[in-house]
Parts: structure tokens; C-alpha cells; sequence
């Protein structure tokens, strides 16, 4: 820079501090009006609270009066007005104290055509103004600020609610501010240049997500931006800021639809609890509410809450032979899905099983007498009305019982038996009178009757008359006369094992992943379920997980929704191969006009060294491009005994700890983890064992199995144990996953020979 240029920029500086000084004086001014706002609020509803607390001590136990019901109504209204505006002056209080600290990190400088001034807005977290439109910062995700995050200079445009609009930028500054202090600008022609972005990565992992308002990348901007699609996929390489970008879209949509969309209409499907607890800041820390956070098995297994569904790790570690992987690869496809969908409609005329009604031990409504009902309405109905109509007819058939069961032996003997105190609970006031002796035998017997009916009341009402398991087991025995199942390589005999399996497992109370789902949707076809039509927004991370039936089971399930699906099909660690297909099957569900399909392709949480050592272990030829952070080669770490080994871990624990790097050390399974984790507690290091997707993430050193590493990222990664008969051929994908989750440094250990999965990565990008 020549002495004229930086002594320009110290000019310029100055008197961007200038603005922003001036800008956070007009915050705080804001700030304090709130403050008064709130304190008001706060009185006011104090005097509400008392004026209330009055007319309940007028009430006298008596019946209430006009006078007061009306008072209770307008007092009731008036603490709910106050209330909100309380609670809006908080919230918008909290976001002022963050924009205060940091009011704007962009400035652009442009004209819009036909305008004939040139303009100059500042962006930031949220948008300030200190009178009626006037706008000191304007919010990251007004339409305008696109242009921040997508443009060059020049002519460029941006989609505003009402259409695109052009305008001619010339400048696009960013600043560095810390504590209301800007430490740096930079003016770019490029999206928010590298200087910026190298900053931001080269910080410390933490044991939360940040967010990344200040530095999205256009690529990333189109996802966040996206209003048209049905079905938006995302597939991006590790790192490449998928999760990332997908909080800031719900931020935008939040923003874009104030009013009428809500949180709580926004779902999240994330991999596991412990990556739902590591991203639960990113959203209030941008002044948004959480969206509803889930995952699939959860959203599942919550409606059996009596059978308990295969866990993470028995899916992970469960080693399947070829027979049992074409089973569970049939049962996961569209087509059986389809397959169950037909199937549901056949049980229109017949097939649905149900069970006994008792009563008292005794059968009240026979199965068979259910079925004669279900059956009896014409073709016109359908699953879900055939259900409804019986359940009025078996309500109709109760209450005829009531009559004769009044009549009955046990009722009068326990009439007789009726101590004072049961008779005081059943009358309806303490001195009740009755006609004659008749009248009051039959008053208690009504009693009586219906509070021992409210049992078959209830079975009626919940469906529990369905025999949903049967009705399950009916559709797998009828599966080989649908389909041709040699097809598929199954043979008749090997389908029946897996119904056996199915039922000694369901016998145990437990369910298998591959049954659920299935399982689910069939009851849902018999009750007529019609899926959540309120949700509007379904996110999925990690698609690759999931198969496509589970998605196709989702889509039923949220049939009103948009999608946005995202995840790597380099890292299926749980489906493996078979997710290559996945986006085919999954666009096939959504009209094609309406699905848009974007790849990310640049990684950014590692450094160019440890990308091009990941990349190597993909043999498909994936794009991913480094971003250029240079940090140390991987080195890989060879020892003769797991003993050696686990001195040379703790060797470079040590050394990363010198750099303040958190170390996470990766095992395949989750038994090597606990043993991982013993064996360096006998050496007297410290390390958390992460082995449970309901545990938090802790600082320090962690150990943890591999499954549970989704989605997660650490300064420094041990991959534990990559040696030659550790992983197989077709785990590529996991030990991608693996390697894949280190920012600043990655380490190898191996004891003898090294697995062939990384024995192909050139010597070039690592060190021994
Ligand atoms: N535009 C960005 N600005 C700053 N940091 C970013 C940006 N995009 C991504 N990152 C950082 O890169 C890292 C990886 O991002 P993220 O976890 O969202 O990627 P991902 O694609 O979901 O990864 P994976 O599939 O491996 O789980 C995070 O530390 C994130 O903060």
C-alpha cells in the first residue's frame, strides 16, 4: 500500500467509526425508550394482577356475577396485551444489546435504475431505525442485502417479494468491528472475500455452532434465499457448510414470512440429539426461536411408546449377511412403499383385523362381530370413515348396554356393599333426595355401570379394538403374492425368516428401523391419518441416512410442507452404497418443475491440507474444492502394539493441546471408544466418553464412536485404529466421515499395516 492510499484509509476509517459511533449513541437512545416501555409494562401488569386477585376475594364461593365475568374478561384481555408488548420489548431489548456491541459488518454503495441519487445502506443483524423508515442498518436478509452475499459490482440484481430489480453497485465494504470498535474494513470486488472468511475458520471449534451471517458465500446465499422450491436438495462435501446454511434459511424464512409463519411450523430432522444440542444456539443468537428439533426415530418411536426401536448403535454395529442387506434394501425402497399403499387400498373390502372388546374379563364385542360392522358400509367409504362409522356403532352398542348391565347381579351387590363414604362420592351433592328406594338404586347403578364401562369407553375411542400388529404381520405374509420377490434377490423362505424375526422381536417388545416405518404407515393407512397440514417447513439433514421409503413416509407426513433435504452421499455411514440413488428415488416423490438441486462444493471447515488428504479416500471423483487455509500435513501415526499406539495418542494429545487445539479421538464402534477411554484413564489423561446421543458435548479431549461424530467438527482429530482388518471395503464412506470432521489437524493411528481405504491416499498428503 503506498503512504497516500493508507493515510486515504485511516480517513475512511475514521469516519466509518464516526457513523458506527453515531449509530450505536441512536441504539442506546432506543435502548432506554424500551427500557421505559418495559418498565411500564411491568407496572401495569402488576396493577392488572391486583385488580384481578380482587375480584376473586368478591367472588365468595357464590356464583359469579355479570359484573365481574365481563371484569375478568377485559382485565383478562388487557394482561394479555400487556404481556405480549412486554415480551416483544424484551426480545426486540436483547437484540438491540447484540447490535449494539456490533451494528453493521457491510456496507454497500449503489443507484437503482432510473433512481437519480446514489445510495448507502449498512447491513447487520437486524434492522435499526430511528425514525419511520429510516433505515440506519438494514437487516442481513432484506431483499437488498442479497446483493451483499451473491453480485460482483456492476450491474446486478436481487428478488424482492415483488419481482427481480436491477441496480448499478459500486461499492461493497466490510468491516471487522469488535465492541463497537471496527479493527479493519475491506472494500471487495469478489462475494465476501477470503481475508474475511480466513479469519472466521481459523478460529476454535466449540462445543456449540456459530452462525455465519457476516461471511454466507453466494453459493450458500441461493439455498438460504430459495422461496420457489417444493423439494430443494442440497448435496454438498463435508464442511461445506450445509447445516450452516440451512440455519440461516430458517432465520430468513422466519424473517420473510413474519406474521404468518411461526416456529413451531418450521421442523428439523437432525442425525442424533447430541448434533441437535451442538446447534441449538446458532437461531437465538440471531434473535429467532428455535424450530421444533427432532430425529426421524424419535418423531417414530414416540407412538409406540410401549415397544422400544432399535437404537443408534445396535443399527450401527449390527453386522447383516448379504441375504438379510437385500431384505432390508427391498423393504426400504419407493416400491415398497407403493407396494403397502396398495396393499392399504385392498383392505377397503376386506382383511383388517381387530380384537375382542372386553368387559370385565368377559368378551363384550366379539373380533368377528367388529369386523361385520367395519364391513358393512358400502364402497363409497373409505379406511378412514369405515373406522369412524364403526367406532359410533360400537358407542351406540355400549350405551344400549348400559340398560341390561344396570339389571345386573354384580351391579346390586356392590350396591350393597356400598360403604357412607363410597355413597357421599357417587351422590352428586351431600343430601341428595330421592323419590323412593327404585329411584336411588337406579341412580347408583347408572353410577356404577358407567364408571365401569369408562374402561371399554376408552378402547373404543383409542382404537385399541385395532390389532395393528396382526394387521402388520397380514401385509408381510401377503407381500410374495404382490410382488415377484426373486427380483430382488429374496427367496419365498428367506422372507419368512425375516417374519420371524420381526415377530420374536415384537414379542420382546422391540421393533427393528426397517419395520417401523412400514409398520407406522400402515396404521396410519387404517386410521386414515392425514399427516400434520399445518407443518410448513421440513428440514432434513443428513439425508443419506435416511431411506427412501422413510422419505416418501415423511412426504405423507407432511403433505403440505416444502423441502429442504441436505447431506453428503460420501458420508452414508448407515445406508452405505445404496444412497447413491438416493436423489433420483427422492425427486421422483416432487413434480420436477418444482425441485431445484444445488451442490457445494467448496469445504471449508478444514485446511487445504486435510481436504486433499479426505478427498483422496473418495474413489467416485467427487468435486470438493479446498478452501485455501494452510495448516500442518496429517501425519499418521504407526505403531506395533495397541499399547505403542496409545502412548504415541496420548504424544499428540499433548501436542495439540500446546495449540489449544480440542482433540476428539474417533473410534469405529462404540465398544473400542469405552475401551479407548479406559485405557487412558489408567495413564492418567482426561477425556470425556461421548457415548450417548443424549449426553452434551464437554470441552477438553473427548472420545467418541463414529456414528455419533455426524455432523460435528473438531480442532484436531485422532482417527483411531484405521489398521488393515479394521474396516471393510465398502466402509469408505465412514472413515470419509471420520477424517472429514478435523478443522486444524488430523493424526492417523494405525497398528501394523494400514487399512487399504487409506493406503490409496498419495504419500504426498501426509507425513508418518
Ligand atoms: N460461509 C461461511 N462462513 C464462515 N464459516 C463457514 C461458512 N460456511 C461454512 N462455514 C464453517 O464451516 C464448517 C462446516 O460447516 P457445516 O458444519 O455447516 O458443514 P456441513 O456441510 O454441514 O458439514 P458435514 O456434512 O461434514 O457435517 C463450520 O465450522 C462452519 O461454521
Amino acid at each position: 500500500m503506498t503512504e497516500k492510499s493508507e493515510i486515504k484509509q485511516l480517513d475512511e476509517k475514521t469516519i466509518e467509526q464516526d457513523h458506527l459511533d453515531d449509530v450505536v449513541e441512536k441504539i442506546k437512545i432506543s435502548e432506554n425508550k424500551l427500557k421505559e416501555h418495559i418498565d411500564i409494562a411491568e407496572d401495569d401488569l402488576k396493577v392488572i394482577n391486583g385488580a384481578f386477585d380482587d375480584i376473586h376475594v368478591g367472588m365468595d364461593g357464590d356464583a359469579i356475577s355479570m359484573d365481574s365475568a365481563l371484569s375478568i374478561h377485559a382485565q383478562q384481555q388487557m394482561l394479555d396485551e400487556r404481556n405480549n408488548s412486554w415480551h416483544q420489548s424484551k426480545q426486540r431489548l436483547e437484540i438491540l444489546k447484540k447490535l449494539e456491541n456490533n451494528p453493521f459488518f457491510a456496507r454497500l454503495d449503489f443507484q437503482e435504475k432510473g433512481e437519480p441519487k446514489r445510495e448507502t445502506i449498512y447491513i447487520g443483524l437486524t434492522s435499526f431505525t430511528d425514525k419511520t423508515d429510516h433505515f440506519l442498518v438494514y437487516d442481513w436478509r432484506a431483499p437488498i442485502s442479497s446483493i451483499y452475499y451473491d453480485g460482483k459490482l456492476g450491474d446486478v440484481e436481487y428478488q424482492t417479494p415483488d419481482g427481480l430489480q436491477n441496480v448499478d453497485l459500486f461499492l461493497k465494504r466490510q468491516f471487522l468491528v469488535e465492541n463497537g470498535k471496527i479493527q479493519a474494513y475491506f472494500d471487495t470486488q469478489e462475494t465476501i472475500g477470503d481475508q474475511m472468511l480466513l479469519e472466521v475458520l481459523d478460529g476454535k471449534s466449540s462445543t456449540h455452532m456459530k452462525g455465519i451471517v457476516k461471511t454466507i458465500q453466494s453459493e450458500q446465499n441461493k439455498i438460504i434465499r430459495d422461496t420457489k422450491s417444493k423439494l430443494l436438495f442440497v448435496q454438498g462435501a463435508a464442511g461445506s457448510g450445509k447445516t450452516s446454511a440451512i440455519l440461516q434459511r430458517i432465520a430468513f424464512l422466519l424473517y420473510r414470512y413474519r406474521g404468518t409463519l411461526t416456529s413451531s411450523q418450521v421442523v428439523m430432522f437432525s442425525p442424533n440429539m447430541l448434533f441437535n444440542d451442538y446447534i441449538q444456539d446458532v437461531l437465538p443468537e440471531m434473535g429467532e426461536q428455535n424450530m421444533v428439533q427432532m430425529t426421524y426415530s424419535q418423531y417414530l418411536a414416540r407412538r409406540l411408546p410401549n415397544i422400544s426401536v432399535e437404537s443408534l448403535s445396535q443399527q450401527f454395529e449390527k453386522q447383516e449377511d448379504p441375504v438379510k442387506k437385500n431384505v432390508s434394501k427391498f423393504v426400504s425402497d419407493i416400491e415398497f412403499f407403493k407396494i403397502l399403499t396398495n396393499y392399504g387400498k385392498l383392505l377397503n373390502q376386506s382383511g383388517v383385523s381387530f380384537k375382542n372388546i372386553k368387559f370385565q374379563g368377559n368378551i363384550f364385542i366379539p373380533k368377528e362381530k367388529i369386523a361385520e360392522i367395519y364391513y358393512s358400509f358400502g364402497p363409497q367409504y373409505n379406511l378412514g370413515n369405515r373406522l369412524d362409522a364403526t367406532v359410533e356403532r360400537l358407542q351406540k352398542m355400549l350405551r344400549r348396554k348400559v340398560g341390561s348391565e344396570m339389571r345386573s347381579k354384580w351391579v346390586s351387590e356392590q350396591i350393597e356393599d356400598l360403604s357412607q363414604e363410597q355413597l357421599k362420592m357417587l351422590y352428586d351433592t351431600a343430601d341428595q333426595e330421592f323419590k323412593n328406594g327404585d329411584d336411588e338404586h337406579r341412580f347408583l347403578a347408572r353410577k356404577i355401570v358407567m364408571a365401569a364401562m369408562q374402561k371399554v369407553y376408552s378402547q373404543i375411542i383409542h382404537l385399541r379394538f385395532l390389532n395393528v400388529s396382526v394387521n402388520y404381520l397380514n401385509f408381510l405374509k401377503a407381500v410374495p403374492k404382490i410382488t415377484d420377490l426373486s427380483k430382488h434377490g429374496i427367496t419365498e423362505e428367506q422372507w419368512k425368516e425375516d417374519i420371524d424375526d420381526f415377530v420374536e422381536l415384537f414379542n420382546n417388545k422391540q421393533i427393528s428401523m426397517d419395520d417401523l416405518s412400514p409398520y407406522l404407515y400402515l396404521y396410519d393407512l387404517v386410521t386414515g391419518k392425514h399427516g400434520e397440514t399445518d407443518m410448513k417447513f421440513v428440514f432434513i439433514d443428513e439425508i443419506q441416512d435416511y431411506t427412501p421409503f422413510q422419505l416418501a413416509y415423511l412426504k405423507d407426513k407432511f403433505p403440505r410442507a416444502r423441502y429442504t433435504m441436505l447431506g453428503d452421499l460420501n458420508q452414508s455411514i448407515f445406508t452405505k452404497k445404496n444412497s447413491q440413488t438416493l436423489l433420483s428415488e427422492v425427486q421422483g416423490l416432487f413434480n420436477a418443475d418444482e425441485t431445484r438441486v444445488v451442490q457445494l462444493t467448496h469445504s471449508y471447515r478444514s485446511t487445504k491440507q486435510i481436504t486433499d488428504y479426505t478427498k483422496s479416500i473418495l474413489t467416485n471423483g467427487q468435486r470438493i474444492e479446498p478452501f485455501s487455509r494452510e495448516g500442518d500435513l496429517p501425519n499418521l501415526l504407526v505403531a506395533n502394539s495397541i499399547d505403542e499406539s496409545l502412548s504415541q495418542v496420548i504424544d499428540q494429545v499433548n501436542k495439540n493441546d500446546e495449540k489449544n487445539y480440542t482433540t476428539a479421538i474417533i473410534t469405529k464402534s462404540l465398544k473400542e471408544s469405552q475401551e479407548v477411554q479406559e485405557l487412558l484413564q489408567k495413564k492418567g489423561v482426561e477425556a470425556t466418553w461421548i457415548r450417548s446421543e443424549n449426553q452434551r458435548l464437554a470441552t477438553g479431549t473427548i472420545v467418541l464412536p463414529s456414528y455419533l461424530a455426524k455432523g460435528l467438527e473438531f480442532d484436531a482429530v485422532i482417527m483411531w485404529d484405521a489398521s488393515k482388518n479394521r474396516f471393510d471395503t465398502d466402509e469408505q464412506q465412514l472413515v470419509y466421515t471420520i477424517a472429514s470432521r478435523a478443522m486444524h489437524r488430523l493424526t492417523i493411528a494405525t497398528v501394523g499395516e494400514l487399512s487399504p481405504l487409506l493406503q490409496r491416499v498419495p504419500e504426498k498428503y501426509y507425513t508418518k
